[in-house]
């Protein structure tokens, strides 16, 4: 199969979908690989080295979809690319479509067949291809809380790890997944007093167990996140129900809870956040303030770690990507049920119930397609 990996054109957006070291196993496997020039230099794999590994360098992001079986990203296409994704091409990305109705209706107009690293799942439910980046996204989450707390950044002036003799910050994580969990490891490491909010008992008992004792996990509901948020300093927004858009746990009306100078990240911004007044922010822009509480929501938070992240993707994504370039989409999908859920929008179709639900649009299951 020819597979394109192109350049990633969302604002401050360094990863990029394979490394030299993909390039090579997929050329081992039988495929070539075609690279947008400079595809991988904010993470800092320049073209040279693609060329060695075997790849061709190819100037644009039309001649890669033009000769393209397969299409890779990091993020989501743009609107400046929805004309150039052709009928049947695959297109393997982060796609977050449960929020993006826009994209989702441009993803149908294409009749590709479109594949969200996000959605693939293995049989115990955890998502393989959005852990790595949730780990880093999560651990990211406190960095960028206790910077904005400095009183220059807008934030109320407290140190999140306290000083002998002062109280350390307060730390309220709603949603103790993957970023919950590297959240509150983080804060926790920094010597914060964390709480850590979930609506799943079992996933609380092994938190209780694994984390150490500056770290309260709680049954999340509205009664605990309106107490909890009088007193935090940092609030990180981790909460996912795969595939679909974000409940909304901290309204508009509970702005008037939390004291000025607070931080929100709404980490999951990326499926249309879990405040109701958040709205996706970008790394040269990431905050605004909304009665006087601050907001990061940048949607690809791992982005500004371009090394780290990339490296820690496509650890993830390489196997699957060489496998569906090998067998093809539907034996891949037959063969491996973890791709199967992956299917986003096959030939026009919406086969993601979370996403056919989001927009009102006709479910097909995938099962019928392949
Ligand atoms: N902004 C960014 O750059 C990035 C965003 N993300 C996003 O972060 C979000 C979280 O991802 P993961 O931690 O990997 O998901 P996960 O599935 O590991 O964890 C989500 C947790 O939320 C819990 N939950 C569901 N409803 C809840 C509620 N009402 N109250 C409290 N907890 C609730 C679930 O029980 C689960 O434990 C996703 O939307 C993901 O796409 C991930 C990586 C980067
Ligand atoms: C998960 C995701 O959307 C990101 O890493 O940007
Ligand atoms: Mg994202």
């Amino acid at each position: 199969m020819i597979a394109g990996i192109l350049k990633e054109i969302k604002a401050e957006e360094n990863r990029v979908a394979m490394t030299p070291a993909g390039v090579e196993l997929m050329k081992q496997n039988g495929h070539t690989v075609l690279v947008e020039k400079a595809a991988g230099s904010g993470s800092g794999f320049e073209d040279e080295a693609y060329v060695q590994a075997g790849a061709e360098i190819v100037e644009t992001a039309r001649e890669i979809y033009d000769r393209s079986e397969m299409v890779m990203h990091v993020k989501e296409p743009l609107p400046a690319e929805y004309d150039l994704i052709r009928e049947n091409q695959i297109v393997f990305t982060y796609l977050h479509l449960a929020a993006a109705e826009e994209l989702t209706r441009a993803l149908i107009r294409s009749n590709a067949v479109c594949i969200a690293y996000e959605t693939i799942q293995k049989a115990d439910g955890s998502l393989p291809l959005l852990t790595p980046m949730s780990e880093v996204a999560g651990r990211m989450a406190i960095q960028q809380g206790a910077k904005y707390l400095e009183m220059s950044q807008g934030g109320h002036g407290v140190l999140l790890g306290g000083v002998p003799g002062v109280d350390p910050g307060n730390v309220v994580v709603i949603g103790g997944g993957i970023v919950g969990t590297n959240a509150a490891k983080m804060a926790c490491g920094l010597g914060a007093k964390v709480y850590v909010l979930d609506i799943n008992l079992d996933r609380l008992r092994y938190l209780s167990d694994i984390m150490p004792s500056n770290c309260y996990p709680l049954m999340s509901g509205p009664a605990t996140i309106r107490d909890l948020i009088q007193r935090a300093d940092v609030i990180v927004g981790a909460v996912l129900i795969p595939g679909t858009k974000a409940p909304r746990l901290i309204t508009r009306d509970m702005l008037k809870y939390i004291r000025q100078g607070t931080i929100m990240v709404d980490v999951a911004i990326d499926q249309g956040g879990c405040f109701e007044t958040s709205r996706p922010t970008t790394h040269t822009d990431p905050i605004y303030t909304v009665d006087g509480v601050v907001h990061y929501c940048v949607a690809n938070m791992p982005g500004a770690v371009a090394r780290t992240s990339t490296l820690a993707l496509t650890n993830a994504t390489l196997p699957y990507a060489v496998e569906i370039a090998s067998k093809g989409w539907k034996n891949a999908m037959l063969e491996n049920k973890e791709i199967r859920p992956g299917a986003n929008i096959i030939n026009g179709k919406v086969t993601y119930k979370g996403v056919s639900d989001a927009f009102g649009l006709e479910y097909t299951a995938v099962d019928d397609l392949l």
